[in-house]
């Protein structure tokens, strides 16, 4: 017997404009015990672009942010309804191999996380795990990563140092050197300058502007200016709801619905 595809609850938030489609969000709903954190989000997000989350403080962005590569599998009271399709694959379907999807899916947090290990072998990280162990394939890879998060020139003579006598920027670079070096689709930013200073914050600001000629970035932000700045479409997120969702010029300069306007003009939030 066939079943008829189940229509979703409110039409799919789809801004003009966008050609490739990494994710398709359908009907997300997710619950922390009884609490309702998500409520039927539906959106789609543009291949090779950068879209930002904002809201204010707990209105969801990071819950959603943590869906696309399921970190919040680890949450035990945390139950997911809907679907998230990546390519089209839903990633929420029974076999999925989640070790897969978070390669695809790459994280970079807040906080600086560099293993306790060399700057080489922080890089090298991801590779070793898959078994590759070629002197020549990982010199490789670790310098084009490095190149790749413009940490190269400030490292090359001090590879085999420890991550750990790396400034916060430039340990947040390494991290996301770490992310690419196992060339993920997706690049999934959780408030990744919140702790660092302005220069090591441009830096990081102008780095995501060049990576996203090769992946798909997604990057929540409180940082309402930081996300004017970087993203090409965003999301604008109030208790567990997306609001409004447009290309980031539009939200930020006639956006269409008043809660939208009332936070960024500073009125909440
Ligand atoms: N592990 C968890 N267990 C229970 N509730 C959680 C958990 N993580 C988040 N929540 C709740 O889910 C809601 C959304 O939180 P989330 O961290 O996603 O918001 P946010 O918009 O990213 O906030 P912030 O900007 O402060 O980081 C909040 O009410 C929060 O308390």
């Amino acid at each position: 017997m066939t079943t008829a595809p189940r229509p979703v609850a409110s039409p799919a938030k789809t801004p003009s404009g966008m050609k490739g489609v990494t994710f398709q969000v359908r009907d997300l709903n997710l619950y922390y015990g009884k609490e309702q954190a998500l409520k039927g989000i539906n959106l789609d997000i543009p291949r090779n672009k950068v879209t930002a989350f904002i809201g204010p403080s707990g209105c969801g962005k990071s819950t959603l942010l943590r869906c696309f590569n399921r970190m919040n599998d680890l949450v035990d009271i945390c139950r997911v309804e809907g679907k998230i399709l990546l390519d089209g694959d839903d990633i929420y379907a029974r076999g999925v191999d989640v070790a897969e999807l978070r390669r695809k899916v790459g994280m970079v947090f807040q906080k600086p996380n560099p293993f306790p290990k060399s700057i080489y072998e922080n890089v090298a990280y991801g590779l070793r795990l898959q078994g590759v162990n070629n002197k020549a394939v990982l010199d490789e890879v670790v310098e084009r990563s490095l190149r790749g998060a413009a940490l190269w020139d400030e490292v090359k003579d001090r590879l085999g140092d420890n991550a750990f006598g790396l400034s916060g920027g430039q340990q947040q670079r390494l991290v996301i050197a770490r992310a690419i070096a196992i060339e993920p689709e997706v690049i999934l930013l959780d408030e990744p300058a919140s702790a660092l200073d302005p220069i090591s914050t441009l830096k990081i600001e102008e780095l995501i502007n060049e990576l996203k000629d090769k992946y798909t970035i997604l990057i929540v932000t409180h940082n309402m200016q930081q996300a004017a700045r970087v993203s090409d479409y965003t999301a604008f997120m109030y208790l567990g709801d997306l609001v409004e969702y447009d290309e980031t010029d539009k939200i930020f300069t006639e956006p269409a619905k008043k809660q939208t306007e009332d936070y960024i003009t500073g009125r909440y939030g």
